[in-house]
């Protein structure tokens, strides 16, 4: 039920409850990450439906959140509306393939969120998702920073997972990036991967049980991770959903965390006007700094590979959507 405000509470809008966004929402109540969710989509019964049973499980949650089903004019008090709206991947299809089907949505869902009066932070999930955060921010006019998209976090996640499965050590002790698009293109910096601080090319060459070769089919997993589950189960929902939560937390919370988050290039990494997956530094603000690492000449090159791929993509959707 919707409440009126009576104090500064945070309030989180989704847009968009399919498995991604319902991912989201049962994860966001159960990590006690904000005071008010407000559910959006175009199906309304299910949404609604969401609202209800995700209301039932409070008395079990270690959160007070408040949830209703509402409209866009509930983007006005909102700290950040989060878009998880859209066509996913069926099997076969890269992401893309969704890029004019996605932004034809984004476009009317923007425009209705800023008619709102919205003035927030928008994080953006569904796919092509460095592209549709570029659409997001032209669309919005909102300052660069306060245009985010889920990136590379949940590449990262699945690489730093991989390798601490690899290694036999907690994930939380592997740094490991993968940045540029969250698709084909992606790479891993395997010249700033460590283990507890030593250089993973180090470790292997200490311990004789691991192999260089290994690495390679390693990245290869990360990278074609979401074919492998969309072939098993049709879609990819709980890793994004627990990935939105802690860059939603790391914004509500004002935590300077790092996140490879999409964030406009703006002068790092060659200076594109690009939102691609780099390590961020991300608070109340949305993007504080991208921390530029130095890449190899290698990295460097499938890179500007990545970046030259989601302009070629992007440039000729957003043309189309012009008036
Ligand atoms: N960034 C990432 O790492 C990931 C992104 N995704 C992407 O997330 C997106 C959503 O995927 P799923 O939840 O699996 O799809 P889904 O089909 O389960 O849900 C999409 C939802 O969007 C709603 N919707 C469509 N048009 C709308 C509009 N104009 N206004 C409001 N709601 C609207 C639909 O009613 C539906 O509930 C896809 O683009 C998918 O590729 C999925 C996994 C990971
Ligand atoms: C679907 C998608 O983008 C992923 O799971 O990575």
């Amino acid at each position: 039920m919707k409440t009126p405000r009576k104090e500064k509470v945070n309030r989180v809008v989704l847009i968009g409850a399919g498995l991604v966004g319902s991912s989201y929402a049962f994860a966001l109540i159960n990590q006690a990450v904000t005071e008010e969710l407000v559910i959006i989509d175009l199906d309304k019964e299910k949404a609604i439906g969401d609202a209800m049973d995700l209301n039932h499980g409070k008395a079990f949650s270690p959160s007070s959140t408040n949830t209703w089903y509402g409209d866009y004019s509930d983007c006005v008090d909102a700290d950040i509306v989060c878009i998880c709206a859209g066509a996913n991947q069926k099997p076969g299809e890269t992401r893309l393939d969704l890029v004019e089907k996605n932004m034809k949505i984004f476009k009317g869902i923007v425009g209705d969120v800023m008619k709102s009066g919205f003035d927030g932070i928008f994080l953006i999930a569904t796919n092509p998702v460095d592209i549709l955060t570029q659409a997001t921010q032209v669309f919005s006019g909102l300052p660069k920073e306060r245009v985010i998209g889920s990136g590379t976090t949940l590449d990262t996640a699945r690489f730093r997972f991989m390798l601490s499965d690899y290694f036999n050590v907690a994930t939380q002790n592997v740094h490991a990036y993968i940045i540029g698009e969250h698709g084909d293109t992606e790479l891993p910096v395997w010249s700033h991967a460590t283990i507890g601080g030593v250089p993973i090319s180090k470790y292997i060459e200490m311990k004789d049980a691991y192999r260089a070769e290994d690495l390679k089919d390693l990245f290869e997993n990360v990278r074609d991770a979401a074919y492998h589950i969309i072939q098993k189960k049709g879609a990819t929902h709980y890793g994004i959903a627990m990935s939105l939560v802690r860059v939603t937390k790391a914004i509500l919370g004002n935590e300077n965390s790092i996140l490879t988050v999409s964030a406009n290039l703006n002068g790092e990494y060659g200076g594109h006007d690009v939102y691609a997956g780099v390590p961020t530094i991300v608070n109340r603000q949305g993007v504080r700094e991208i921390l530029e690492m130095e890449l190899t000449d290698e990295e460097q090159q499938k890179f500007d590979h990545s970046i030259q791929t989601l302009k070629e993509t992007m440039n000729p959707a957003l043309e189309k959507l012009k008036d």
